[in-house]
């Protein structure tokens, strides 16, 4: 747990999600979701297989559009605008949100390729800018060390964990103000993992941060808010320390205590 977070209700909020409802044809994923995500803190959402954790994080910058059949309503207020309005720009807004998924996911093209792709699909920079652009995000995701040999090998040569920090290098190196990670640990061994937390920790200096996790000690050690969520609805939020220390629903103390799920 982190002791850096003094909660107060003076911090900033990145997203604000309220009466949130979203919708996989006629099933529903969410049951009207209210929640506040705070600026440079890590917020974790836990809860059984199946609770919408994903679901919740698949909105926050409108992943689900490239999926027909699927809609949310209600809003996520993001700098003063609904995100869900029609008239967002979605590019943009990725830019801005970015995801690092459960499988890490480099493009099949070099180390340098997979940072600079991204970064000219939204400015212009040259050889020399783009040559820093791509060390800083490597820097950034901890990973610069292990690759500034190997920036012409193909990112699919790394190894599991060196491939999802190349991941979250690739979401930092487009200068977003949040990262939404969905299980980004699962498919590593605990090495990788630990490292990815330890990022996460750094990370959290420079950006908001928000995880979708089944292991209950991660969130604990990582985040300074938890999200408890059942069959689509948010069951209780609040500091890290509380919810796992005094949770104020029994629902929310049998799942972390391990009687549940
Ligand atoms: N593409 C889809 N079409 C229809 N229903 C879906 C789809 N994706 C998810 N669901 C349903 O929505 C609900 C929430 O799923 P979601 O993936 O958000 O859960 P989760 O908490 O992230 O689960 P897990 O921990 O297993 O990844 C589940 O009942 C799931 O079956």
């Amino acid at each position: 747990m982190n002791d850096s977070t003094n909660m107060s209700a003076a911090q900033a909020k990145t997203l604000e999600i309220s009466n949130l409802n979203f919708f996989y044809g006629s099933f529903q994923g969410l049951k009207n979701v209210n929640l506040d995500i705070h600026e440079k803190q890590v917020t974790a959402f836990i809860g059984p297989s199946g609770c919408g954790k994903s679901t919740l994080l698949r909105t926050l910058n409108r992943m689900y559009d490239l999926y027909p059949g699927q809609r949310a309503e209600g809003s996520i207020t993001y700098h003063g605008r609904n995100i869900l309005d029609p008239g967002q720009d979605v590019n943009m807004l990725r830019a801005k949100i970015g995801m690092v998924f459960q499988k890490p996911t480099p493009f099949p093209m070099s180390v340098y390729e997979n940072i600079a792709f991204g970064v000219r699909l939204y400015e212009n920079l040259s050889k020399g800018e783009m040559d820093e652009r791509v060390e800083w995000a490597l820097k950034k995701a901890a990973i610069w060390g292990e690759v500034k040999d190997k920036l012409n090998q193909s990112g699919l040569s790394l190894s599991g964990g060196q491939q999802q920090r190349l991941c979250i290098a690739r979401c930092v190196a487009v200068k977003p103000e949040v990262l939404l990670l969905d299980e980004p640990t699962s498919a590593l061994d605990p090495i990788s993992t630990a490292k990815i937390e330890e990022l996460i920790t750094e990370l959290k200096q420079d950006y908001t941060i928000t995880i979708v996790t089944h292991n209950m000690q991660q969130a604990a050690r990582c985040s300074d808010y938890t999200a408890y969520m059942y069959l689509g609805e948010l069951v209780e939020f609040g500091d890290t320390d509380q919810i796992f220390m005094n949770p104020a629903r029994k629902e929310t103390q049998d799942y972390i205590t391990g009687r549940f799920g």
